[in-house]
This record gives C-alpha cells, structure tokens and sequence, in this order.
C-alpha cells in the first residue's frame, strides 16, 4: 500500500521523544529518515539512519536531499550555555530552513516549547497571539525557531507547525505537569494532524492533553481539528491537593514555565 510521504525525516531521532516517535510513525512514510547527533542504532526495515550535527550546515544540507516532510525534534532541549544553545538550537534551525527551502520541502513540525511563554503566570489563560515570554535561552532559542518558521513562510511560502509542547513523558512527576502533560497518544496525533492537514499556513499550536486544568487556549489553531484524549485526571491522587501549590512566593510555581525559571543566570536581586 502507498504511504503518504516517501520520505519523512525525524531529527532529534536519539532523543526521549525520538525513541518513542520513531516506530509510531513509520505508518506515514515509506521511508523515515533518521537523524540525530548521537547514537541511533541500526537502521530497521523502511529506515535510514544519517547521523549529523545540525550545526554543520554541509552536513544538513545533504540530510535534508530526498525529504518531503519534516519532524524537528533535534537540539538541545532544557536551559544550557548561550553558546551551545546557539549551535544547535539557533544556528541548526536556521540550517535546517535553509536546507528545507532549497530541496523544496513543503512543511515542518517545529518541536517548540512551552518555554517561550514561560514567564505568563499560572494564573493567566494566553493564546496563540499573546506575545512571547520567554523564562530561558532555551525558551528564547525555541522563540527563534518559531519566528524563523514564520519568516520562511512569509518569504517562501514553507509551512509549519509549531507545536509548543508541554510536558510529554509517560505521566505527570510533579503537580505542575497535571497541567502541562501532553501523552504520547496525543503527541502522535497533534503530529498527525499537523501533517496531514491540507493548509496549516504558519499555525501554533499548544501540546497538552485534555488536562482538568489549562492556561492555553488553542482556538487559533482549530483548523487543525486536534483533539486530544488523554488527560492527567487519573494521576491526580499522586499529587494531593494541601493546598500548598502553588504557594505564593515561589517562582517556579507562580510562574508557567516551573523549574526552568530557577535555572541559568539570575539577574535579579
Ligand atoms: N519532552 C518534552 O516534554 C518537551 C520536548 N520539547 C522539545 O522536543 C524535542 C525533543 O525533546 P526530548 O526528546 O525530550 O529531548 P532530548 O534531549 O531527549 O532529545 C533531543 C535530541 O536532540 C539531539 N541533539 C542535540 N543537539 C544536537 C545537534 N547539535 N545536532 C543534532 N542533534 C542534536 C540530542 O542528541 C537528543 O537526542 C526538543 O527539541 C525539545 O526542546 C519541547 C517541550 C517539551
Ligand atoms: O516544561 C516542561 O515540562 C518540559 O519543557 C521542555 O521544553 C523540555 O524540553 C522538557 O525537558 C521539560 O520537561
């Protein structure tokens, strides 16, 4: 049976999410290639496996030959050094746009992050045109790949999807991701849509399931039709409500993007 791509490339394919993406969406492609800096394994039936760095604009360049879609799930993905944040997060994005618009790719689903709302509080409700936030250079860096994907699209017509994604992990390990958790199942499926949505222009979209609780509103993008089914009802209880959380005078609970407001420089007294 024809699949609908030919080829789809994965980046970040060694990565948390990689493992778990790698065979749920072989159904799309005849082939998936996939990519990462570190280790991939052997390559299985309807796979390639290209390892690169994707700070080495050569490299993906030719990584990016024979592909019409692409997942980019590569790069660093909690708060580092500005310089290697730079490499692969800001230098390998805009390399993998570039790449993408030479070889003529029609779309990309961009990995981003929650983290570039980072700094609205757990008490505001935002959408896709609130403004940016960010709590981190990572959150900053992933504010770069979104505003380099709405460059592309502006200038040469590449779509993308910017899945801001929560926390995606087999449960929820704190109180925050009772809100923030985005399961596989629904993860796969915001990836489904996103790809197989015949128009998604430029669009963002918040990745979280059916949470009891949200702070994102994601009517902006219900072109998409995404529906998520999962929700962190059923781990409630390993979080019992003492009325400790979120406790007023602590950052990482007051504000949306947790623990990643304790981490790098601080600035203020
Ligand atoms: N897991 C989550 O809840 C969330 C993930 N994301 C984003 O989704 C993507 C995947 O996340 P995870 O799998 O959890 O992260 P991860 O850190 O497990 O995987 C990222 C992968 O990118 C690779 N990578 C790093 N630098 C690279 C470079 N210079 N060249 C090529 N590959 C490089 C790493 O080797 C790693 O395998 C990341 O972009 C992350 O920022 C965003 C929000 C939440
Ligand atoms: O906010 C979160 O929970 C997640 O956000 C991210 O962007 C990170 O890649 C992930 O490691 C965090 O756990």
């Amino acid at each position: 049976m024809t699949k609908p791509f030919k080829r789809l490339l994965l980046t970040g394919a060694a990565g948390g999410l990689g493992k778990i993406l790698r065979d749920r969406i072989k159904p799309w492609a005849d082939v998936v290639r996939l990519s990462d800096i570190g280790d991939m394994g052997e390559a299985r039936e309807g796979e390639e496996i290209v390892q690169c760095d994707l700070a080495d604009k050569a490299a993906v360049f030719k990584l990016l030959e024979g592909v019409d879609a692409v997942l980019h799930f590569g790069g660093i993905s909690t708060e580092n050094t500005f310089e290697n944040i730079m490499a692969a997060n800001i230098a390998g994005t805009y390399n993998l746009y570039e790449a993408v618009h030479k070889h003529g790719v029609k779309r990309v689903i961009f990995a981003s992050s929650n983290h570039t709302i980072g700094y609205y509080k757990t008490t505001d409700y935002i959408d896709a045109d609130s403004p940016m936030r960010p709590d981190s250079l990572y959150g900053v860096s992933k504010c770069f790949g979104e505003s380099l994907s709405r460059y592309y699209y502006d200038r040469a017509g590449i779509e993308t999807v910017c899945l801001r994604i929560g926390s995606s992990f087999p449960e929820p390990v704190n109180p925050r991701m009772l809100v923030t958790w985005f399961s596989y199942d629904d993860l796969l499926e915001s990836l489904r849509v996103s790809l197989f949505t015949p128009r998604v222009g430029h669009t963002i979209l918040f990745g979280a399931s059916a949470n009891p609780a949200s702070w994102w509103d994601n009517s902006k993008a219900a072109h998409l039709g995404f529906k998520p089914k999962d929700s962190s009802t059923r781990f409630a209880a390993n979080f019992p409500d003492t009325g400790a959380y979120p406790p007023k005078d602590d950052v990482a609970t007051i504000y949306q993007g947790g623990g990643f407001l304790m981490s790098g420089p601080q600035y203020k007294d």
